[in-house]
């Protein structure tokens, strides 16, 4: 076969002068209402499902937020190819009900290891939908957040909003903290154990709620999802939705799979299962709705 020409290179631009480049094309969504009817029993109760539901009030809210543990999964359980990487799991379907979910939650988390691997844009792409308040639990501050991250770069075109970083760093980078308040958006502030560096998911849950989050979807990566399925943290858990791809990825992926437990008789026992389970085929993939079995 004869080769293709290839496309000239043309030499990086400068970097003093180089112009702050075009958002990504607009992606449109499309989620039938007939699909999204299987998911309302599912969703946050719809008060709590915008930001600063509670604007009026005098006093900022304190009340936990809905929680919602949603992420797409292989059929060997992996996350992503490998840590550091970004793959896409969702078909159209249920990427487009990711979406669907992102528009009817308050705010969409991650860890910063997801930040750092996938640069996510982390808004709503359904044409009209609201998006969530992108949060990055970030505990040493480590994300070098810039002016051409994806999630800025849709903050400025109007079509997302600035993340919240929450953090346990008293003195996180000025210029960092700078950008953020250009975008709208900010550092909080969270003591980590001083053994472990983590967060409780409480605390995390609770600063949000008082600035007025009423409900969170816990997107990932891996390190989030594990820790918040594991006792007591899965308490905190309201929802789980999860989209299974039919691909196996196979070892060395990031893995969701929660600390084993031991049972009385000191043999191990399985740690969690879901309650009030659905199954809903969208396209080639399936999206598992329920509870966490207290
Ligand atoms: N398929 C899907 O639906 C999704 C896939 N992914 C994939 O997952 C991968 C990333 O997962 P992973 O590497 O595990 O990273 P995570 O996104 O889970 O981030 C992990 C980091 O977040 C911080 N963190 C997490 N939990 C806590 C806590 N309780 N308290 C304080 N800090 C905390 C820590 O930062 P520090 O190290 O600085 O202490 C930790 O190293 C990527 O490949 C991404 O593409 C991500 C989301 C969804
Ligand atoms: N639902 C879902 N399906 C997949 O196949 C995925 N890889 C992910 N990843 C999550 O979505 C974020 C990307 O968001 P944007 O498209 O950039 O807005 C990514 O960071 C993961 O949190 N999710």
């Amino acid at each position: 076969m004869q080769a293709q020409p290839r496309a000239p290179i043309s030499p990086p631009p400068a970097a003093a002068s180089a112009p702050t480049p075009a958002p990504p094309p607009a992606e449109t969504l499309v989620f039938p209402p007939s699909d999204a009817a299987k998911l309302t029993s599912h969703l946050p109760p719809q008060h709590l499902q915008s930001q600063d539901q509670d604007q009026n009030a005098p006093t900022p809210q304190s009340r936990r937020p809905f929680v919602t543990l949603t992420f797409a999964t292989s059929l060997d359980s992996s996350l992503s190819l490998a840590p550091g990487t970004r793959t896409v799991l969702s078909g159209p379907q249920s990427k487009a009900m990711t979406h669907h979910l992102r528009a009817h939650h308050a705010a969409i988390l991650i860890g910063v290891g997801t930040a750092v691997a996938d640069d996510p844009g982390l808004n709503c792409r359904i044409a009209g939908a609201r998006s969530p308040r992108p949060v990055v639990v970030d505990p040493r501050a480590r994300w070098a957040l810039h002016r051409d991250s994806k999630v800025l770069q849709l903050a400025r075109a109007g079509q997302g909003l600035a993340p919240f970083i929450v953090t346990a760093e008293r003195e996180p980078s000025a210029g960092v903290a700078a950008l953020l308040a250009e975008h709208g958006g900010k550092f909080l502030f969270v003591e980590a154990a001083a053994e472990t560096g983590r967060f409780s998911w409480a605390d995390v849950f609770d600063v949000l709620g008082r600035e007025g989050l009423g409900s969170i979807m816990v997107e990932g990566g891996g390190e989030v999802i594990n820790s918040l399925l594991a006792e007591p943290e899965c308490e905190l858990v309201d929802s789980v939705i999860v989209t299974i791809a039919p691909t196996w990825l196979g070892q060395g992926g990031v893995v969701v799979s929660p600390p084993r437990t031991v049972g009385e008789s000191g043999r191990p026992s399985a740690p969690l299962r879901l309650t009030g389970v659905e199954w809903h085929p969208l396209g080639e993939d399936v999206v598992l709705c329920g509870k966490i079995l207290r």
